[in-house]
């Protein structure tokens, strides 16, 4: 259990991506915090939490603190829970569309061990999956762990072309994170790690596996175009964390059903509708204020836990305000600019060809990737949702209207697609940069960037921080859940005075 004994907290930002009070407060618990769920020790006696957002690094917090003996209450602005776990139901008739979170890795473990504590069924996709492949105006098929018909005129070496496109991509980035160390070492990254990094994305560390342009254009497609511009130490990390990845999951009826599961159990502890304005840390307690139905209100309590994605962190008044280093990171950080273009087919007509999986099509066109959200749903009819970032996402943003978005995808997808039309029935344009309650998909770390982790997770006042921002495992479920582990921490030593709170 956590030590009880005060710990010097340096005031000094320390070059790894983990703050020194987060780990201080983690304690003899660290390396349980990421894989298990914790047995909390009942400290909190009824003490207050205001845990800011209800996505699942909120939810998680304020039901880990109620273990705990806390008082928690959850301020959530949208209407629902679940922030960027968003389950599409009644829009394409019987089948629901995931928006948001999509997969779990079974290298995803406290995901897939909340899924299992609330009892939720667990489904896996298959796993020798074909794909198609579109990529420098060549059209093939792949089948992961199997076989690639490349074409003859396909550019990769000879060695390349031993091996399917999945493969290949997975070796690459095994090749480019050989020697980034662990990123689980608290001192994480080694000076020589950053060096080598220093300036590069991920695109551009694949030049130092000695990989044909070909194969890299596969890892483009595969992967999507947000690895020419993301941190390749970053990067290289969330590969690292994830290098066992074999089996894939979705929870049995949509993914949003995790998050649903925490909600009912907190209950009345969740406020929907409440938008956080202004939050106040006094050295004796806290004041969070916030509208509801457009009213002000005020909620007093002995700690905050913000669990708001880091952008929207400069949307909110903060008294004292956030310190310089942390603004900053909440500054220069940018969101993932993001649209999920989703078609509705009344045949699957990729199946036709021995396409099956959740990856349909990996291309380098405007659209990118295409996933199949129904290969797990029964029907005839099947989703494809085409993955856009960054500036292919940008670039749909120059169309007027959403018809406009679900035509132009409809049209770049006949170009690999030829029936697309035939089937096509029904579109639906969702972009994560447009809410106002993300501003983006998920942290989109550049270049020398990663060392930031530290500010966006430290403790200031009695203001603990938790996101899939605030960790290593950026952008995926399971860093959120890591995080609401840490924070959970975090208030816990803090409660118990063996960690001060800061100023
Ligand atoms: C397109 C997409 C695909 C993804 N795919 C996967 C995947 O397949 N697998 C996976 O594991 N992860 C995936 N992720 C990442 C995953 O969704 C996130 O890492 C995780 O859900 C983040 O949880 P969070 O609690 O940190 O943040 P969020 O879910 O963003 O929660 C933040 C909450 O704060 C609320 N909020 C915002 N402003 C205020 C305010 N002022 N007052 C009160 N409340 C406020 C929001 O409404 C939201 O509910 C995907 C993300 C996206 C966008
Ligand atoms: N989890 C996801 O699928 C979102 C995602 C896409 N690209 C990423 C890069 C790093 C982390 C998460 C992501």
């Amino acid at each position: 259990m956590l030590s009880d004994r005060p710990i010097d907290v340096p005031e000094q930002s320390f070059a790894s991506v983990y703050d020194r009070r987060r780990l201080a407060a983690a304690g003899e618990m660290l390396p349980r915090l990421w894989d298990t769920l914790p047995e909390w020790p009942s400290v909190g006696g009824g003490r207050r939490v205001i845990v800011l957002g209800g996505g699942i690094s909120g939810l998680c917090t304020a039901w880990s603190l109620r273990k705990a003996g806390f008082d928690p209450i959850i301020l959530e602005r949208n209407d629902r829970v679940g922030g960027r776990f968003y389950t599409l139901r009644n829009h394409f008739g019987d089948q629901h569309a995931e928006l948001g979170v999509t997969r779990i890795a079974d290298t995803h473990v406290l995901t897939l061990a909340y899924a299992r504590h609330f009892g939720l069924e667990i489904l896996e996709y298959p796993l020798d999956a074909t794909q198609l492949y579109y990529v420098m105006g060549h059209r093939f098929l792949s089948t992961s762990r199997g076989k690639a018909h490349y074409p003859a005129d396909f550019p990769l070496t000879p060695e390349e072309r031993d091996i399917d496109a999945e493969s290949l991509n997975l070796q690459l980035a095994a090749k480019a994170f050989s020697a980034i160390g662990d990123p689980r070492d608290t001192q994480w990254p080694p000076a020589t790690v950053r060096k080598d990094f220093s300036g590069e994305t991920f695109y551009r560390s694949l030049d130092r596996t000695g990989a044909s342009h070909a194969a890299r254009e596969i890892c483009r497609a595969y992967e999507g175009t947000e690895i020419e511009m993301f941190s390749g130490l970053a990067w290289s990390a969330n590969q690292r964390l994830d290098a066992k990845w074999f089996h894939t999951y979705a929870i049995a009826g949509g993914n949003d059903r995790l998050t649903t599961a925490f909600a009912d159990d907190l209950g009345d502890r969740i406020l929907k509708g409440a938008h956080v304005q202004r939050v106040i840390s006094r050295e004796d307690g806290v004041t969070v204020e916030f509208l509801r139905n457009g009213d002000p209100e005020t909620i007093e309590g002995d700690f905050v836990v913000c669990a708001l994605p880091h952008r929207i962190l400069l949307e909110v008044a903060f008294d004292p305000p956030l310190s310089g280093p942390k603004h900053r990171a909440a500054s220069e950080i940018p969101m993932f600019t993001v649209t999920r273009l989703n078609f509705q087919f009344s045949h699957r007509f990729w199946a036709d060809e021995g396409i099956i999986g959740l990856l349909a099509a990996c291309t380098t066109t405007p659209i990118e990737r295409l996933w199949d959200l129904t290969s797990l749903q029964p029907g005839t009819s099947g989703i494809l949702t085409a993955y856009v970032q960054d500036r292919n996402a940008a670039a749909l943003d120059e169309l007027p209207t959403a018809a406009d978005r679900i035509e132009f995808g409809l049209k770049t997808m006949e170009s690999f697609f030829p029936k697309a039309r035939e089937y096509f029935q029904k579109g639906l344009s969702f972009s994560w940069h447009h809410q106002p309650y993300t501003r983006g998909g998920w942290p989109a770390f550049r270049p020398d960037q990663t060392d930031l982790i530290a500010d966006l997770q430290r403790g200031e006042g009695r203001v603990v921080f938790a996101g899939d921002h605030t960790c290593l495992y950026t952008g995926w479920a399971q860093g959120a859940l890591e995080s609401a582990h840490f924070a959970t921490a975090e208030v816990i030593a803090a409660a118990r005075g063996s960690i001060e709170p800061t100023t």
